[in-house]
């Protein structure tokens, strides 16, 4: 019998500027970003049911891959994982590493004997994934699946967990589901676990999506990135839209080594100032209107792809969980 259904938009996130100031002695660096959400993302749908028999459990999807090396994933055992793109349904996705990383969490802080018992009670949950995010694009796709699984499944299973522990387990996944958690335009810092609430004037976007997957960590590791920027004072960063204080510091080097990037780059600039988002591959513009947007959109040559969204201080999942 089906309990309840959640529909939620796993939104796409820019980074309005990106610097990076410096290497931390675990390989990972240090970096100051501006994070916007907006009303563009994958669909996930979960919905829970009292008993397991009518759908395909994750376990089976699970056992197609690399059963041996899995841990931790008893909270997976409940669920049913599906995705319109079936090369995303393994345990390597995000959405997996989330309920390990909650089932980590959760036998930790109540202890595994109450941790099984609790198992035991719990609703089976049926998620399904429609993906229209670019993938490697910069946009925060799969960490933005990963934080709304988290939500979600903490909503329907009762857990009770704060934002604030959602946001430690987030952290586990992946440095950008703490941002998808917290679900305001915010500055990060540190790895991006450092969030402080940074509401800008919602604009229109237009986001040209080359077909170009860019490995966030083969560019972390380039010996030509800039990796000393200074660190802009909180009190002093007023964002009003791009300008060349706001800078992304892997823009450049993306530029440099993907001319596929830098075709849809040198395209916007025809319009107007553009910024990548991220590691890339996703470009953007900003816009007042809609109007505005849609129509440089429309101008869009036939080798070129993207789309058009409004920017948003609070994440669309929020909106529907929060109001
Ligand atoms: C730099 C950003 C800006 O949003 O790029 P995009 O991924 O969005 O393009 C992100 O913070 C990326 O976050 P995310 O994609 O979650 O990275 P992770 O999976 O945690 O890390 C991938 C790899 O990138 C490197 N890495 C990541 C984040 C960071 N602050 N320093 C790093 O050096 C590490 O080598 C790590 O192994
Ligand atoms: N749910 C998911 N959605 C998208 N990609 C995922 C997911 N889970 C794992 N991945 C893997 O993570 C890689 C980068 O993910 P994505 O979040 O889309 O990149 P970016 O952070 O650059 O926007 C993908 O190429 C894919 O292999």
């Amino acid at each position: 019998m089906r309990r309840s259904k959640l529909k939620l938009l796993s939104p796409a996130k820019l980074n309005l500027f990106l610097n990076i100031n410096r290497r931390l002695d675990n390989g990972y660096h240090e970096l100051q970003s501006l994070f916007h959400f907006i009303d563009f993302g994958d669909d996930m749908t979960f919905e829970a049911y009292s008993d397991e028999s009518h759908f395909r459990t994750s376990k089976e999807a699970l056992k197609q891959t690399k059963l041996e090396e899995l841990d931790d994933w008893e909270l997976a055992s409940k669920t049913a994982f599906n995705c319109d793109l079936p090369e995303l349904e393994t345990n390597s996705n995000l959405v997996f590493k989330a309920m390990q990383a909650l089932s980590r969490f959760l036998k930790a802080k109540f202890g595994e004997d109450n941790f099984n018992k609790k198992l035991l009670s719990l609703d089976f949950i049926k998620i399904s994934l429609t993906k229209r995010l670019p993938m490697g694009g910069g946009v925060g796709g799969g960490s933005s699946n990963a934080a709304t699984t988290l939500l979600a499944l903490n909503s329907l299973w009762k857990l009770g967990l704060s934002l604030d522990e959602l946001r430690e387990i987030g952290l586990k996944v992946g440095a950008d589901v703490p941002i998808f958690v917290f679900g305001q335009t915010a500055i990060a810092d540190g790895v991006g676990e450092k969030l402080t609430s940074y509401p800008i004037k919602e604009k229109w976007y237009l986001v040209l999506t080359p077909n170009q997957h860019v490995n966030t960590a083969e560019l972390f590791s380039s010996p030509h990135l800039p990796r000393n920027s200074p660190k802009l004072p909180l009190d002093e960063i007023k964002y009003r839209g791009i300008a060349p204080q706001f800078k992304n510091d892997f823009e450049k080097l993306v530029y440099n080594q993907y001319p596929t990037v830098a075709k849809a780059m040198d395209w916007l600039l025809e319009y107007g100032p553009a910024r990548m988002t991220g590691t890339g591959a996703c470009v953007y513009a900003e816009f007042a209107t809609q109007d505005e947007a849609k129509e440089i959109y429309q101008q869009l040559p036939v080798d070129l792809t993207g789309f058009v969204a409004k920017g948003c201080n609070i994440s669309p999942t929020h909106q529907t969980l929060f109001g």
